[in-house]
This record gives structure tokens, sequence and C-alpha cells, in this order.
């Protein structure tokens, strides 16, 4: 089967039908797939097999030839994908083919960080504000940008055309910025703060939050320890859970 283009790919006249209601966990993996991508087209390759891209992306080669195909994409048998095709679908279904602009709110220690990297340009995004509310820190210029007051957030928005809105302030600050940012139009916002913010339908807030990935990998690390820990006799080891709960080495210790 030969690889064409994406269902929902723009028509002569320039309108842009209804992208497919793609799931999550596939849009989680897009990222990874153009990450990937973009690095064959710098090392000169045109094409590229499922089981070469699924390896270059560090997934399954059938989930990502589900995933494709769900683009419209199939690569062509014996062929492979066309890498800069399967690069112009994955950026049109992500809404990277304009640059948007992001506003970043908390220029502390991690604003600072965030506002120093120059890798969001590369992928699509433009840095176009950085707000604080210390009167010390506006007026400081990081990566040629200024940093303003978040009372200007209003002009901000309208003069920048703000698409996503970034927090990095402490989490007692974060749920007011977030209902600034809403209250300027801003519908895509990345949270950096450990809350859970309430925004109004039609908002997406995505988090990250390192210390539950920490959390994770310690549940993984100490799961890995209760197997070694205790050796099994006749099949089935017991591990103690606080609370005089046992479970057997096979039943998970969290989400059973
Ligand atoms: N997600 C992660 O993995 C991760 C990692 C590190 C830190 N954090 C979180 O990121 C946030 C920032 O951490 P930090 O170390 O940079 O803190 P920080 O104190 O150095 O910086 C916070 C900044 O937010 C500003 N601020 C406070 N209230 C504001 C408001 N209402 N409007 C605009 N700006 C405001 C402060 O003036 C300050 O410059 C914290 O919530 C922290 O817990 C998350």
């Amino acid at each position: 089967m030969s690889q064409h283009r994406h269902p929902g790919a723009p028509d002569r006249a320039g309108a842009v039908p209804a992208l497919p209601d793609l799931p999550e966990a596939t849009v989680a993996r897009l990222p990874e797939y153009l990450r990937a991508l973009h690095n064959l087209a710098e090392t000169g390759h045109e094409t590229i097999s499922s089981e070469g891209l699924a390896n270059a992306a560090g997934v399954n080669s059938a989930k990502l030839r589900k995933d494709l195909s769900q683009l419209g994409s199939y690569g062509t048998r014996g062929v492979g994908y066309d890498v800069g095709l399967l690069i112009e679908q994955i950026e049109y279904v992500l809404g990277l083919t304009q640059r948007r602009a992001v506003a970043l709110v908390g220029v502390g220690n991690l604003g600072h960080a965030l506002a120093g990297y120059d890798g969001f340009a590369s992928r699509g995004f433009r840095i176009a504000a950085l707000l604080d509310a210390d009167p010390g820190r506006v007026g400081e210029e990081i990566n040629g940008l200024v940093v303003r007051h978040i009372d200007e957030l209003p002009r901000v928005a309208a003069e920048d055309s703000i698409a996503i809105g970034v927090i990095a302030t402490p989490a007692t600050a974060a749920q007011q910025v977030a209902d600034q940012l809403v209250a300027v139009g801003v519908t895509s916002i990345l949270n950096f703060a450990p809350c859970v913010l309430s925004v109004p339908s039609g908002v997406d807030v995505r988090k990250v939050d390192l210390a539950v990935e920490l959390q994770i990998l310690s549940f993984h690390e100490h799961r890995k320890a209760s197997q070694t820990a205790f050796p099994t006799a006749g099949g089935s080891a017991l591990t103690a859970l606080p609370g005089g709960l046992a479970v057997t080495e096979s039943q998970e210790a969290i989400g059973t």
C-alpha cells in the first residue's frame, strides 16, 4: 500500500477539514516519531521501515504502524515510509505548521531554565513573553526577551497572539495565574506547579511533574527489590504491605 496524504490535510481552497479524534496515547507518541524522523532526515535518510522508525522512537513497531495508519499513513511495502512526507503529516496533525506563541508566567529558577532553553524554537514554539509578579524580576532580559509584569498579560496576549500559557509559579499562585490566562483567551496551559488547576471546558491543561515521574520509578525500584529480596519457594513469594496486607508476587502492590 502506498503512503498518502492525511485525510485532514488542507484542501486546495485552504479550508481545514476536521482532524480525526486520535487516542491520547497516540497523540503522545507522535512527537516521539517526529523527533526520530527529524534525526533520520538530518542523517540523510529519505525512507525508513516501520521497524527502523519504531527503534529510533523507542516504541513497538506494531503500535507505530497502528498509530500511523490512523493518520492515513501506511508506508510502501518493501520501501517503508517517506521520511519527508511523514514529517509533514505529523506536523500537520500536531498543528505545528504554524509557530505557536508561548507566554511563560513565573520567571524564577525553573522559569529561567525554560526561558533560556533554545530547543523550543526547533520544535515549533516561540517563547513570546516572560511575565512575573515580582517587580525585582521585571525588566530582566533572558535570551533576548525582557520580563514584564503579570499585569501586562492582557496587552501581551493581544499583541503576541499567545496560544499557550506555561505556569512556573509556586502552587499557591498557579490557580490565579491560570484564571488570568483563561481571561485573556488562552485555551492551552502547561502547568509545572504541583497542583490541580480548575479551568472551564474547552481549556486544555497538561501537567509536568518530575517528582511524580521519580515516584513511579521508585515504585519500580521497590518492586524489583521486593522480587529479589524474597526468593520464591514453590512459586509465589509473599510481600508484606503496610496495614498487615500481603500480596503474592504476581499481583501488583498498587492498583489491584
Ligand atoms: N514540574 C516539575 O517537574 C517541577 C520542577 C521544579 C519546580 N517545579 C515547580 O515550578 C514552580 C516554580 O519553581 P521555582 O523553583 O522556579 O520557584 P521560584 O520561587 O524560583 O519562582 C517562582 C516565580 O513565580 C513568580 N510568581 C509568584 N506568584 C506569581 C504570580 N501570581 N504571577 C506571576 N508570577 C508569580 C515569583 O515572583 C517567582 O519569580 C513551583 O511550583 C515548583 O514546585 C516543578
